[in-house]
Parts: structure tokens; sequence; C-alpha cells
């Protein structure tokens, strides 16, 4: 193989991990491969014009996130991956890394050996300590989650916790997470947080509106247009929530979607803003945030009501007005998005969908085709799942792409689209009297059952 450039990583140059296909590949080169790949997909869906420049990624240190698989003996643990056979390799020299994740990981190996607790093996099903979770915010600080087979190791790690805050004064959050089943799903539903803190407060810098479209560079404080301040979205993750793992381009992505919903293109010309907001799949709130406004109503809807939580205590930290910025827990698959023709002086409805990897499917999708809804803001981790739910929305067309380099180094991709309702949708929609924003549907329905404890909560008429 011909190399071009030096040598980033000797795992992958040794074959020991294979977590980054194409890191022999120049950034530029990737970068252009990779839109390529993502245009061909969509070539049905997004007319070629409708690209916008993709958002770069720093091809090192951009991972706010480590998940590391704990395994060896607690006097040599490995914190990384596992092999075929279920041995442990090491990834602590990951150059993926955010410099406050990678600084913390020989402290927390240290910490294995110090507590003697046992690394879980995997083939011999013996051992309680799996997984190693840290997660940096912008700020430096640290979130570090222990996942346990079981609680009997919960207080030495409380007992250990005085050292590790010596050594990792950064940390502003501990738990540990009880998996105790034998399968590949990392965690478990019960977390016992160690620390006074129970979220870490993750301080993204967007850039100004208008900035993101001349953008070649994920944002951060070089941002373009300097006379505006940078417009800070102050995010509350708890453990158990997910988070998008590379900051940099995220803030680019929430900054993007922000001036797409605004309207607002190179030269800062405002269009129509949407008077209302609904962000389904919204986590921590992100988008939503993001996209709050004077006067605005603005309501996100996530499945993690730890999440949930987090979005609540962003807004208020954010000094949002809870009369108008709102977020429920529920099913997002389980709704009805009954919206009818804005009301009187209501102005325009937006929809922010962003779903996990499988996409809204065709049940969800073909309610949005239904709905009515004149403008839908949709970011796919997932180009395949995009283009399967695009087919499923022939009244709505692609205004607007970009590509989000969100995941350098592999064939993943964040891209995000502007669809704007070309024609009357083919179903008819109740008038807003008739029916609440956001609806639960007939009770008829096999999810009916599953899913009627959420539905108090995002029943609503507001
Ligand atoms: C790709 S993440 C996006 C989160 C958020 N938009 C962000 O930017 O961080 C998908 C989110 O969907 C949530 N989720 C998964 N299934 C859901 C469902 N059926 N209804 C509502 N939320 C769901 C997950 O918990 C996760 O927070």
């Amino acid at each position: 193989m011909v190399r071009h450039q030096p040598s980033l990583c000797v795992l992958h140059d040794e074959g020991r991990c294979g977590s980054c296909p194409h890191l022999d590949t120049p950034p530029g080169d990737q970068l252009e491969a990779k839109q390529a790949r993502v245009a061909a997909l969509l070539k049905d869906y997004v007319p070629a014009g409708a690209w916008q420049p993709p958002c770069p990624s720093s091809p090192t240190h951009f991972r706010n996130k480590a998940k590391m698989v704990v395994a060896g003996t607690s006097r040599h643990p490995t914190l990384g991956i596992l092999d075929a056979v279920g041995r442990g390799t090491d990834l602590r020299s990951c150059p993926l890394h955010v410099p406050a994740v990678r600084d913390a990981l020989p402290v927390l190996a240290d910490l294995v050996t110090g507590t003697g607790i046992a690394p879980y093996d995997v083939p011999g099903r013996r051992g309680e300590l799996k997984h190693v979770l840290v997660t940096a915010s912008p700020d430096e600080d640290l979130m570090v989650r222990f996942v346990l087979r079981s609680s009997r190791h919960v207080s030495d790690l409380r007992d250990a916790l005085p050292d590790l805050r010596r050594r990792l004064p950064q940390l502003a959050v501990a738990s540990v997470n009880i998996q105790p089943v034998h399968q590949a799903v990392i965690e478990g539903p019960d977390e016992i947080v160690l620390t006074e803190e129970d979220r870490l407060l993750m301080r993204l810098r967007l850039p100004p509106p208008g900035a993101t479209a001349a953008q070649a560079r994920p944002s951060g404080s070089d941002a373009p247009g300097g006379q505006a301040r940078p417009h800070e979205l102050l995010l509350h993750l708890p453990p158990r929530s997910f988070f998008q793992t590379n900051t940099a381009v995220a803030q680019t992505l929430y900054a993007t979607a922000r001036d797409w919903a605004e309207d607002i293109g190179p030269g800062g010309a405002a269009g129509q803003p949407p008077a209302r907001v609904q962000d389904l799949f919204c986590g921590v709130g992100g988008f939503a945030l993001a996209l709050a406004g004077p006067g605005r109503r603005v309501q996100g809807v996530e499945v993690s009501e730890a999440a949930v939580s987090g979005a609540r205590d962003s807004a208020r930290l954010m000094r949002l007005d809870p009369g108008t910025v709102r977020f429920d827990s529920g099913d997002a698959r389980a709704l009805d998005l009954l919206e009818g023709p804005a009301a009187e002086g209501e102005g325009s409805h937006l929809l922010v969908v962003n779903p996990p990897r499988r996409g809204l499917g065709p049940d969800l999708a073909r309610r949005i085709e239904a709905c009515g809804v004149p403008r839908v803001l949709y970011s796919s981790c997932s180009p395949a799942s995009l283009a399967a739910d695009l087919g499923q929305m022939p009244s709505l067309r692609v205004r607007r792409a970009r590509l989000f380099d969100m995941f350098p180094h592999t064939d993943h991709a964040e891209v995000l689209v502007e669809l704007a309702r070309t024609q009357a949708s083919p179903g008819s929609c109740p008038s807003p009297a008739q029916a609440p924003s956001i609806r639960a549907q007939a009770p008829s329905s096999a999810r009916a059952a599953r899913t009627s404890s959420r539905r108090a909560s995002t029943r609503s008429s507001w």
C-alpha cells in the first residue's frame, strides 16, 4: 500500500484495530470520496445543486467519548477493544480521542489496578469490570462511568473517588452502571452516581448566524464573522444519554440547522422564520435549543427520560421561557403528528428529526408526509436510512443538503437535509382545534399498551 501521510496510529498499522479503515487516505481525499458516495446514494432525492460544501473534521483528537472494554487482569488491564478470541487490545494511545479523554485513560487504568477490581473476562464469563466510558466536555470537564457486572464493587469505587479526583481534577461526574447480562449491549438500566454532580455541562460555542454557510472548517473560536458573539448552547448531559461524538462538527451541525431554520444564507438574508419548532428524537436538546428564539414555540420529544431532564435543565440554564420551550418524554414513533394548517398569525411550522441509525421507518415517514408540515430538517447518521425515508415522503423535496464528517476515517456520515413541501399532502389534517400538536395514536394500535404510560407526558394541547 502507498502511504500518503505519516502514520497516525501504530495499532492501525499493525492491523490490531480496524476502527479507521481509511486512516491511510489523506483527509481531503477521504471527504471528497465520502461526499461522492453519499451524493450517489441520495441522487434520486438530492439534486446536485442542493449540496453545500461538506463540513470537515479534524483528523485527530475529535472524539469526545471513549467507550473502552476493560480486559486483561487488574494488575495489567487493557482499555480498548476485544480481539476475535476475546482478548483485550489496549487503545489508550488512540489518536482520535480529545486530549482530556486521552490523558484520563492511564489514570483510570491505574484505578483498576489500585482497586483490584477484576476485568470481566468475556470468554470465561468471570470478573466484574466490563467497560469504562469517558466523556469530555469542551471545557475539558469529565464524566467517567464504570460498567460493572454487579454492585459488589460500588463501595470500592466510591472509596477510590478522592484519589481519582486528586489525579483528575476535571472530574465532574462519576457513576457506576450495572450491566448484569452477558451480551453485547454496553450498559444496563441501573446507574449509581458517585459524585454530587450528576450531569456534565457541554458548553457548545456555535458560530454566529450566517457564518456556517461559508464555513469550510468545523466551528470553534476561529469562526468567521467575528463581530457577533458566538451563540452558546449549554447542554446538560446526564449519564445514559446520547451525545454527538464529535463536538466541533456537532457545533457546526446545530448552527447550520439554526441558519437553515431561519433561512439565513451566505448574504445573511433572512427568509420566513418558523413560529413553531418540533424536534423529534431530541436527546438532550441540541437542535431544539439551537433553534429556540424569542416568541417561538419549541418542543422536543425524546424517549430517554434522563435526556429530557437534562434538556429541561439546559433550557432553564439558558433562561429560555418555559412557556415557549418545553421537552416531553415519549416515543416519537408512536405519535401522530397531526398538525393542521398554521393558525391565523402563527406563522410556519418546522419539524426537526434526528433519529437513530435505523431512521424514521416507513410508518413515521408516511405520517410526516401526510401531516402537512411545510418544512422538515432531517439530520441522519445513516444516509441509506435517509434515502429509504425520503422515498416515503414524495411531497417533501430536498432544498439544501450538507455532509458533516462526524466520523472521519470511516464510511459513516452525518447528513443534514432541508425538506420543503412542494404540493399539498395526500392526507387531510384535522384543524388544531380538533387535534393537539402531538397526539397519541388510536388505542387500537398494537403499540398502545407499550406506550400508554408515556402518552400522558406527550399528550398536549400546547
Ligand atoms: C441520533 S440521537 C439524536 C439526539 C439529538 N438530536 C442530538 O443531536 O444529540 C437519537 C435520539 O433518539 C432517541 N430515541 C430513540 N428512539 C426513540 C423513540 N422511539 N422516540 C423518541 N426518541 C427516541 C435516543 O434516545 C437518542 O437520544
